[in-house]
């Protein structure tokens, strides 16, 4: 696939279905996430792949998060929070792992993983598998944090779903580029 027909009909899938990229496919795809924007040369990022029996225990600890945030919680929520990570054969979390230096705030940190989860993206679909980013309602609970076993210094910035693609793919809706781009005058 040409590279800029790639980025320019990238889409989303929701739907996702066994098999999950292979250990090749997969290689391909962390390849591109190191080659992100990085200031200083930090290397920011850590990513966990998530998948099989893992993801049962990544439900417990949404679960556990959800009933943190609200002790109450109804018992069918409890069972849809475990669920979540059922949705696709396997899941790369994105992990900032915020370093103190003098020329560079968290904030551009923050942004090098995100431009690595979109290389991520980009590469999923220039190789035919279906991925989606998804935060969630307890993705920045600390329990959250937690159970994954991040450090202090570590922040969640979601997981990558990850799988075949399920279902009729996505319609684009069109964007026009003037909507969005303007020339500054001064
Ligand atoms: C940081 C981040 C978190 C997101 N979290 C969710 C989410 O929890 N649930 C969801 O439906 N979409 C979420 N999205 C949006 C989808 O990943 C996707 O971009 C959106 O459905 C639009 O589809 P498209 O990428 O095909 O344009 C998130 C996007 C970003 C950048």
């Amino acid at each position: 696939m040409d590279m800029l027909q790639g980025l320019h009909q990238r889409v989303s899938t929701p739907q996702l279905t066994e098999p999950a990229p292979d250990a090749e496919q997969l290689e391909k795809m962390f390849q591109a996430a190191l080659r992100a924007p990085d200031h200083a040369r930090l290397r920011p990022w850590r990513f966990l792949t998530i998948s099989g029996e893992a993801r049962h225990a990544l439900g417990e600890v949404f679960a556990k998060a959800a009933l943190a945030e609200k002790p109450d919680l109804a018992p069918e929520a409890i069972t849809r929070f475990k669920g979540l990570p059922l949705r696709a054969p396997l899941l790369v979390a994105l992990i900032c792992q915020v370093k103190q230096h003098p020329k560079v705030p968290a904030v551009e940190q923050q942004l090098s993983v995100g431009a690595a989860a979109q290389n991520i993206l980009n590469a999923a679909y220039a190789l035919g598998v279906g991925a989606m980013w998804r935060t969630g309602a307890v993705n920045y609970h600390p329990e959250t944090a937690k159970g994954l076993g991040l450090s202090e210094n570590e922040q969640l910035l979601g997981f990558i779903y990850m799988g075949t693609p399920g279902g009729s793919a996505k319609k684009q809706e069109p964007l026009e580029t003037k909507d969005y781009v303007t020339s500054w005058q001064g």
